[in-house]
């Protein structure tokens, strides 16, 4: 594509060097530049992208969106205000506007997002719709599966997505949308069909001021979309946003268990097979069965009822596709044995999620409760002793652990989970090493009793310093119940 069309309707405060030159390729990693890239030049958190402009160049680079007044002769400079913005207008142009061309569903709130997009996923395609996802766990561009590094991609590695999802017949993309994401301009440009809002409660407070200014994060999605804005109303932060965005010209609609709705759940029964309840639509009301436990499946599918429900979806497809979902991995999934004790793997990682696991799995145990968690480094610390409290307070014994230290050391983020318990009650021990801690958990759970190892659900690894190993919940809690 020429420059002049990649650059388009940009606001440009300096060039210098040739416009009319072809580029085949746009980056801000230095490291995967290829023969006659766009280089964007971001300044981050850690780094300077300004600062590989040479290197960017021994690669092939011809051309570099930049911040700072750069000329280097026969090279191509164009100057703005902010380059990381600007790159998302840039990737939009480049891929020709992908996101128009089908249908993007965003999905934001602190918990949820991964379970409601799967859900959604695996609605969409029994009604022989090809459904792209992007999430935490998985990227699938409508042919193959991809590694997913974040929740939602940046903006380049997003629309370039988007592209290969159209040009592989994708009707829809059911998407994780973070608040990193809205803050950092990853999803500008982005076209939303249709906006999900789950909840909001403490997390990421590292990267966000403080909840009301998260808050104002995941907002951002809901004035980007056209068809429809879905919010849960019986959480605080979706009545707020509620109130924002509900005069906007994509109208809003609710969901909800306590408060009145647009889509509500009625008669809700929850044991450890699953959810029922009495769903009530503007349209319709029908009896739900779902076979993933936790009050909490109520509200996801909630929302994915109503996001099927503004699809046009035929209501069977959603009703019986529910009833019959498989779950999502590593969250509340069970890791089956014949010695009759309940563990469960969940990907529980922030304070209210291990509340409403925990209040779930204490819902049906007839035995003891055994929790393994931890919290991961260099991220927000302010949840870890929330985190210790609520796993002591309503767990029989819980052995604190490591979960991904990353470049932190693993004891600091345990004291930091051990100043909210009571120290003095000794329902806990403290066990460095993870797979040892699960070990000990299975070797002292008997029959009937409930084992919920939280935190990392799906992961398949643990990140220690810097380097990933392979380290998988389910697989080691396996290991131990067949040798118990
Ligand atoms: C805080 C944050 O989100 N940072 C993201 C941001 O980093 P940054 O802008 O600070 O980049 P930097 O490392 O300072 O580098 C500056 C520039 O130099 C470039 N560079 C750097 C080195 C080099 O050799 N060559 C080179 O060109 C980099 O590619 C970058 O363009 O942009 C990078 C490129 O996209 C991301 O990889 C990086 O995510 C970091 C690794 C991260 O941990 N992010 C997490 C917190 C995150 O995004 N999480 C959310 C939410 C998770 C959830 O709740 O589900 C997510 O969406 O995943
Ligand atoms: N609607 C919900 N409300 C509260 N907790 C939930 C909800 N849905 C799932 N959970 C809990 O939160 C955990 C994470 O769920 P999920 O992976 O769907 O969230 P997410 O929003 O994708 O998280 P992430 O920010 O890491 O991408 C689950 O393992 C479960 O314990
Ligand atoms: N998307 C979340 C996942 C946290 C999962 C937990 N296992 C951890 O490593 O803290 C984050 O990056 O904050
Ligand atoms: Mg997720």
């Amino acid at each position: 594509m020429n420059l002049k069309d990649v650059i388009q309707g940009i606001n440009v405060l300096d060039i210098n060097g040739e416009l009319n030159i072809d580029i085949d390729n746009i980056q801000y990693d230095s490291r995967k530049v290829t023969e006659g890239t766009l280089f964007i030049c971001i300044k981050g958190f850690t780094s300077d992208g300004h600062k590989y402009i040479q290197s960017a160049i021994e690669k092939g680079a011809k051309a570099f969106l930049v911040q700072e007044d750069i000329n280097i002769e026969g090279y191509t400079f164009v100057k703005v205000e902010d380059t990381r913005k600007t790159m998302a207008k840039v990737a939009d142009n480049f891929y020709n506007h992908p996101s128009k061309k089908f249908e993007v569903i965003g999905v934001t709130g602190t918990n949820g997002k991964t379970s409601i997009t799967t859900f959604l996923n695996e609605i969409l395609s029994s009604d022989y719709k090809k459904v792209g996802l992007i999430g935490t766990i998985k990227i699938f561009d409508g042919e193959k599966e991809v590694e997913s590094n974040a929740t939602t991609p940046e903006s380049i590695d997003l629309q370039e997505c988007f592209n290969t999802m159209v040009n592989n017949g994708c009707d829809y993309c059911a998407m994780e949308v973070s608040s990193h994401s809205l803050v950092l301009n990853r999803v500008d440009e982005t076209e939303f069909k249709i906006g999900l809002f789950t909840n909001l409660t403490p997390d990421h407070l590292d990267f966000h001021k403080d909840l009301d200014d998260y808050r104002d994060a995941k907002e951002i999605l809901f004035h980007k979309t056209t068809v429809a804005n879905i919010i849960n109303i019986d959480d605080n932060g979706g009545k707020q946003i509620y109130e924002n965005i509900k005069n906007l010209k994509t109208p809003a609609y609710t969901y909800g268990i306590d408060n009145n709705a647009d889509f509500m759940a009625k008669d809700i029964k929850i044991d450890a097979k699953g959810v029922s309840y009495r769903l009530i639509t503007p349209t319709y009301e029908e009896d739900m069965f779902v076979p993933v436990p936790g009050k909490f499946t109520v509200y996801n599918t909630l929302a994915v009822i109503a996001a099927c429900y503004m699809l046009n979806i035929p209501k069977e497809v959603v009703i019986n596709g529910l009833g019959k979902t498989n779950g999502v991995a590593g969250r509340f999934e069970t890791v089956p044995n014949d010695k009759e004790i309940s563990v469960i793997v969940d990907y529980a990682h922030t304070p209210d999620a291990l509340e409403n696991i925990l209040n779930t799995a204490k819902e049906f145990a007839k035995g003891k409760i055994i929790t393994v968690f931890g919290c991961g480094g260099d991220r927000d610390t302010t949840k870890r002793p929330l985190m210790g409290d609520i796993a002591q307070k309503l767990s029989d014994t819980c052995i604190v652990t490591s979960d991904n230290p990353r470049t932190e050391d693993p004891v600091v983020i345990i004291d930091d989970i051990l100043n909210g318990l009571d120290r003095d009650n000794k329902n806990y021990e403290v066990i460095i090493d993870r797979k040892e801690a699960i070990g000990h958990a299975i070797s002292m759970a008997n029959k009937n009793d409930v084992i919920l190892i939280a935190g990392k659900g799906h992961e398949n690894y643990q990140i220690i310093g810097k380097t990933k190993h392979h380290f998988d919940d389910k697989e080691i809690a396996n290991e131990f119940l067949r040798n118990k």
